[in-house]
């Protein structure tokens, strides 16, 4: 019973941790931006203040890196538009499985890592929000999410696990999970990822892959909730 309390409180702690580094980064928004939408369950509470925001009178626009994160900013009433309207962001605000002291993230345990990848590339600044369950000392204490083509997947993993992992083809309720873009994830367990950049580029030159959830490089800012307060640390 006492461990079953415990558990539910660790779940509502991370949840809180998230929403308070959620809203800090909206404070970050201006009015006129146009905002790269990242995807999660940390990117709803981010949505949730943004969509307050807009209610209050801020001019924005967002591009969305996943239909979820469309569905919930048009439920928080967010203007969206698309790259035919804004090659160039001025803000990506997204969350993160993995975190390390460089600010080199792993991505895409929801599977939106192409989209993400796409759209905080295009962004001028990318803020990433996370809970404090999320910073590591080396990325690869999770599996590394790897999207790749539906046709020939079985050689595609064994390609990639000839790279020193366990692949996993990701299932959602035993169907294999489709991403938005129509393909497969294979969910890549390495002992220890010495040098993600070598990796990313390994990865992605084996036909098949299309993207890797190694974000290296790109990130601006982190700000993490811990408890009570918050921490920033910049690149
Ligand atoms: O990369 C992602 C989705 O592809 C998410 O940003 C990542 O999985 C973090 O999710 P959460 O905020 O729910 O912990």
């Amino acid at each position: 019973m006492s461990e079953q309390l415990d558990y539910t409180k660790l779940i509502e702690q991370s949840d809180y941790q998230k929403k308070m580094a959620a809203e800090k980064s909206v404070e970050l928004i201006e009015d006129g931006m146009i905002i790269g939408l990242g995807s999660g369950s940390t990117v709803y509470w981010m949505l949730k203040r943004l969509g307050e925001r807009v209610k209050e009178g801020l001019v924005v626009k967002g591009i969305p890196s996943s239909k979820r994160t469309a569905g919930w900013a048009d439920e928080f009433g967010i203007p969206l538009t698309g790259f035919h309207e804004a090659m160039q962001l001025d803000l990506a605000i997204d969350g993160a499985d993995e975190i390390d002291g460089d600010l080199n993230l792993i991505k895409g345990g929801g599977g939106s890592l192409v989209r993400e990848k796409i759209v905080n590339a295009a962004a001028n600044r990318l803020i990433i929000i996370a809970d404090k369950s999320k910073m590591v000392s080396h990325l690869g204490e999770s599996a590394l999410p790897v999207e790749v083509l539906p046709f020939g997947w079985e050689i595609t993993a064994k390609h990639i696990s000839q790279l020193g992992c366990v692949t996993t083809l990701r299932k959602k309720k035993k169907e294999v999970f489709i991403s938005d873009n129509g393909n497969y994830i294979l969910d890549c367990q390495f002992d220890h990822i010495a040098d993600p950049k070598s990796l990313h580029e390994s990865l992605k030159l084996l036909v098949g892959v299309v993207e890797t959830g190694l974000f290296i490089g790109m990130t601006e800012q982190v700000i993490i909730g811990e408890n009570e307060t918050i921490k920033i640390i910049y690149s």
